[in-house]
């Protein structure tokens, strides 16, 4: 670490204990310094090794004077006399900071430091607020929306006991909006919200509550700046106000694959500090007209299967995704379409590589200069690169596109583990029609180590841009069923209409759009790289969280 000029240095004492205690602009840092008296039975004392700690500048939440007649610091009986400068401490200030914990999660902590005097006390608390006050990305007030239906129907108690306290610690003011339903925020950020008085909008919820959010602020925005969000071609504008995810929903995706966890208190903390993490944003069209967002997993076939079933199941929370799935994965279904696709290339990497996106990734820091137009590593826009389209025609089980790795309790490492948060691709996996028994195999691959692209029947790439045609497309034309098992030539209009009631195969299924339905096959897809951020700062390497630094021996 760089090392900064001084700010303060005093000798305070921490649990009766006298510290070394120095701040700069970029730390705070507390080194024993007593020699601590040991006595050894011959009249000889030793020195105990003097323990040293540090908290970043920007992982303090906060910093308070604090009383110091605290039951706990004196607690005893009888008041002992002051003896040295240690114990007539009669001032105290408590910093609060983050502490990271198991599994990328993080909690709030204190550390009371006691002062001899009480103009040093204040010295302390102004200075650090001064250095607090520096740090210009942090949130002052913001604008929630809580979905009270979300999940296990808990945001709303999960709002007031979990986060509410950490603002108000953060000095963080807030104006609250508990949706009466759906889209209702959606709508209030797009058409009402005075957005110029926030720094930031939160919503209390899962993906689907997440996925309101994205499509109230980025169309906003669009309208604001003249972009027509219906024409395909046109490049969208980045959003200016950051999204906060307090997980309270089913699967939790997009919290848990930007943060780790799908912990409400480490969302909270990563607001109060303010950090920002870009995203990339999928606009999925029909022709010239826009018809939504998606952030993580536009899922065609199983994926679609199972939102579509499961959505009238919402009565059991996220159970009925459980249930779904397993129905799903037993009807077997599969489609036929055509996908074409953009590769990405330069160096976007693949989705087999073997590192992920981590916090500060390389890759999407690299993408973010191309941001205004995707181009290719020979300098060419998207636009310009017709001939590098790349056809597939069959029958497929999934269609999954992972703009993000889709990492969620479910599935620890994702849909597609090496996919990049902003990176201006998205994943595009294919699996075509096999066995049940190999199916099973890949779903179950979602779900541990083993790498669930390494089957015959699955191919995956990373793309800028996707169109998928399905093959029974309009309901006039002429078809042949023979291979899908019904028997007979027959018109799809019949079929149409009659396989509800004869259980023969269904010729399509739904886009399971982070966790909404889209009731369209045919669609097509363009990713926006960084078009929104997040206070997040992606996930943070294991190592980083095995020796936290946020109070670390130095
Ligand atoms: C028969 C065994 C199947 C085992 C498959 C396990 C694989 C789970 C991977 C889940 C990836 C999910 C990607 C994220 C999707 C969410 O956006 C979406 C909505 O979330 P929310 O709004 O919080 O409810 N969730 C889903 O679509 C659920 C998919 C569950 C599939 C079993
Ligand atoms: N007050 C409300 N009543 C009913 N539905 C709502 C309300 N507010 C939001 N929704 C909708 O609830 C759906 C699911 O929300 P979400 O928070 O993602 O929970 P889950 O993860 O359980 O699906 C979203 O489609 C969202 O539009
Ligand atoms: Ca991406």
């Amino acid at each position: 670490m760089e090392k900064q000029p001084r700010l303060l240095c005093s000798v305070l004492s921490v649990q009766r204990r006298p510290y070394e205690v120095i701040l700069n602009c970029a730390i705070l840092a507390w080194k024993e310094t007593q020699t601590t008296k040991k006595h050894t039975g011959r009249g000889i004392y030793g020195a105990v090794k003097a323990g040293s700690y540090y908290v970043p500048m920007c992982e303090i939440i906060s910093v308070q004077e604090k009383d110091d007649e605290s039951p706990s610091e004196n607690s005893g009986k009888w008041q002992k006399v002051p003896q040295s400068p240690v114990d007539s401490c009669q001032h105290a200030f408590t910093v609060s900071y983050v502490e990271r914990t198991r599994q990328h999660c993080w909690r709030c902590s204190e550390v009371t430091f006691h002062c001899p005097e009480l103009a040093l006390c204040l010295l302390w608390v102004q200075t650090i607020r001064e250095q607090l006050a520096l740090l210009t990305n942090r949130p002052k007030h913001l604008l929630v929306y809580i979905n009270p239906f979300g999940g296990k129907q808990r945001g709303k108690q999960i709002y007031d006991h979990k986060v509410t306290p950490i603002f108000s610690q953060a000095s963080i003011s807030t104006d609250v909006i508990v949706t009466e339903h759906p889209n209702h925020a959606r709508d209030h950020l797009k058409t009402e919200a005075d957005l110029m008085k926030y720094d930031g909008v939160v919503c209390v919820g899962g993906d689907g509550m997440f996925s309101e959010i994205v499509h109230g602020l980025v169309s906003r925005t669009q309208r604001d700046e003249g972009v027509d969000e219906n024409s395909m071609k046109d490049t969208l504008v980045s959003c200016r106000l950051r999204i906060g995810i307090i997980p309270a929903g089913s699967t939790d995706c997009i919290c848990y694959a930007t943060v780790g966890s799908n912990d409400p208190v480490t969302s909270a903390l990563h607001i109060v500090v303010g950090d920002s993490q870009s995203m990339d944003v999928c606009s999925v069209h029909d022709s010239d007209t826009f018809l939504r967002y998606s952030v993580s997993l536009l899922g065609y076939g199983f994926y679609g299967d199972v939102l579509t079933d499961s959505e009238r199941k919402r009565w059991m929370g996220p159970a009925r995704y459980d249930i779904s799935g397993v129905k799903t994965f037993l009807s077997h279904r599969y489609y036929e379409g055509t996908v074409s696709f953009l590769p990405a290339e330069g160096n976007s990497g693949t989705p087999r590589d073997k590192f992920q996106c981590r916090s500060g990734c390389n890759i999407c820091r690299g993408s973010s200069s191309d941001k205004l137009v995707s181009k290719d590593e020979n300098n060419l826009p998207d636009a310009e690169r017709q001939d590098d389209w790349t056809v597939i025609r069959g029958k497929f089980l999934a269609i999954n596109a992972a703009s993000m790795s889709c990492a969620c309790p479910r599935s620890p490492k994702g849909l597609s583990p090496a996919a990049h948060l902003a990176d201006g691709t998205t994943d595009l996996i294919l699996v075509r029609k096999c066995s049940r028994l190999d199916f099973l195999r890949h779903l179950l691959r979602h779900t541990n180590k083993d790498d669930q692209f390494d089957h015959s029947f699955v191919e995956v790439y990373r793309v800028r841009q996707f169109h998928f045609t399905p093959r029974y497309q309009d309901c006039d034309s002429e078809v042949d069923l023979r291979e899908s098992g019904v028997g007979s030539k027959r018109f799809l209009s019949q079929i149409c209409r009659e396989h509800k009631a004869c259980g023969c195969i269904q010729a399509q299924s739904n886009w399971n759009c982070d966790g909404e339905i889209l009731p369209h096959s045919a669609i097509q897809v363009r990713v926006h790289c960084q078009l929104i951020s997040l206070f997040a700062r992606g996930i943070e390497e294991q190592s980083v969280f095995e020796d936290p630094y946020a109070l670390c021996a130095i």
